[in-house]
């Protein structure tokens, strides 16, 4: 087998071209997303589309530890929004001189515009406390769940539908407003909706905040620092 035969790599992965690229086509062209959500509700298959792709993650030893609490309540994005609000006057703070007004001038969430808010948990204790592969390192859960957001993100990227991963909160606020349990660890709230369209390239990169890092300068060969 010839190694770039496009037959050979087909049957090998059972990708066709087009199917290969539009892999690429997704990854390369997701956006997060803050401003251009359109009201329109997302239809319950989409949604449900979009979860079974997340449900799909892998995760350490088949944990599964994500719940998705689906807020579709204008009155509870509200709260939501003023959570962020709150957490993201303390933010600015944190920022120096004009690097701060750059950060006022900022929009990072689209919380009440987008019709949907999904808050992404990890469940610690879903699967007993000796988890096979959580053994060394209690993070774990935490990042398959991040794996089930990024699925989730790319499936909505098919599906013409943006995501906007908000960060800023403190996560009592969140769990007070959403009545999530003491044990369960808030990993995402997402704003969902579809968008008409989205930035070629990271919006804060388009606006100055933080440009692309060149992948050659963060890829080492045999060990730390070696990159020749
Ligand atoms: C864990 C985590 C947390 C956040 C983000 C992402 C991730 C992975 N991002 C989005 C982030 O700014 C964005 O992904 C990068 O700027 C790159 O842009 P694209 O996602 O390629 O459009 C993000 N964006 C924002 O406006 N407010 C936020 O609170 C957060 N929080």
């Amino acid at each position: 087998m010839r190694p770039f035969d496009e037959d050979a790599l087909s049957a090998a992965s059972g990708f066709s071209l087009a199917e290969r690229e539009a892999v690429y086509h997704a990854i390369m062209t997701r956006r997060d997303v803050r401003s251009q959500f359109r009201p329109d509700p997302l239809p319950d298959d989409v949604v449900q589309r979009l979860l079974t792709a997340a449900h799909h993650a892998p995760s350490v030893g088949f944990m599964q530890p994500w719940n998705f609490i689906l807020v579709k309540s204008a009155a509870v994005r509200a709260r939501v929004r003023d959570a962020f609000a709150s957490a993201n006057d303390e933010a600015a703070l944190m920022f120096a001189g004009e690097r701060q007004q750059a950060y006022r001038a900022l929009k990072l969430e689209g919380i009440v515009e987008a019709p949907l808010g999904i808050c992404v948990t990890c469940d610690p204790t879903r699967s007993g406390s000796v988890v096979l592969g959580r053994t060394h390192n209690a993070k774990m859960d935490s990042y398959s769940t991040v794996c089930a957001i990024q699925n989730l993100w790319l499936a909505a990227r098919a599906e013409g539908v943006g995501i906007g991963w908000v960060s800023i909160f403190r996560e009592g606020d969140l769990k007070s407003i959403l009545g999530i349990p003491e044990h369960i660890e808030v990993v995402a709230w997402l704003c969902a909706g579809f968008v008409d369209r989205l930035y070629d390239e990271p919006e804060l990169s388009v606006k100055g905040w933080r440009q692309r890092l060149p992948l050659e300068d963060l890829v080492f060969h045999d060990g730390w620092g070696l990159n020749t």
